[in-house]
């Protein structure tokens, strides 16, 4: 089975526009609905605590446009990547970071010195940002030495490997959601959502 390895040398994906207007609105709207769900099965402490939905708390018609994101993202880079094995997915999340939030730099399967984390199975991520009402939340990967600019509507992707460590700057001010993503070449991390 291939793994994230499989992606050493392949580019940051940066898709402007990759979702519509009205499919922004709407994850949007759910998002900032009082009617959100955000996950409280994280103990308090950790740092995740209320800060996405899972697909098991969202309406029908809003995991429906989720999945249908989810499978567009999938389909752009694997044709991008050049994978022709069976790609499943882990997640599918609306995130969001309030302020004083950020996140390290760190690989999404593995630790900066190669070594595995919780998620070894992940292999590429796909982020898709659905507002810029917010200051600092940059991310930026400082092995590569980037900092793509973040537009609503804007496709972000790249391999799981530390070769790809990034990090999330601390919002400053106001809200930053995503709609957030980790696939995998291993079809018993699939999240039975279709890919
Ligand atoms: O939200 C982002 O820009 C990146 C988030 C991220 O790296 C992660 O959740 O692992
Ligand atoms: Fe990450």
């Amino acid at each position: 089975m291939l793994s994230a390895r499989s992606l050493t040398g392949k580019p940051i994906g940066i898709v402007e526009d990759f979702i519509t207007e009205q499919e922004r609105k709407q994850l949007l709207f759910h998002a900032k609905s009082p009617k959100a769900q955000w996950d409280t099965s994280l103990p308090t402490t950790d740092v995740w605590h209320g800060r996405m939905i899972n697909p098991s708390k969202m309406p029908a018609k809003t995991l429906k446009l989720m999945e249908k994101i989810r499978r567009r993202a999938a389909k752009t880079i694997t044709a991008h990547y050049g994978i022709v094995d069976s790609v499943y997915a882990d997640t599918l999340q609306l995130v969001r970071w309030r302020p004083g939030d950020s996140q390290a730099p760190h690989a999404d399967c593995e630790h900066p010195n190669g070594k595995s984390n919780e998620f070894p199975w992940r292999a590429f991520a796909s982020i898709i940002y659905l507002n810029d009402e917010f200051t600092g939340g940059e991310i930026h990967f400082p092995v590569l030495g980037m900092q793509p600019t973040i537009k609503p509507r804007m496709l972000a992707y790249f391999p799981s490997t530390a070769a790809y460590l990034h990090g999330v700057k601390k919002i400053t001010s106001g809200m930053r959601y995503t709609h957030s993503c980790f696939y995998t070449f291993d079809p018993t991390h699939h999240d039975g959502h279709s890919v």
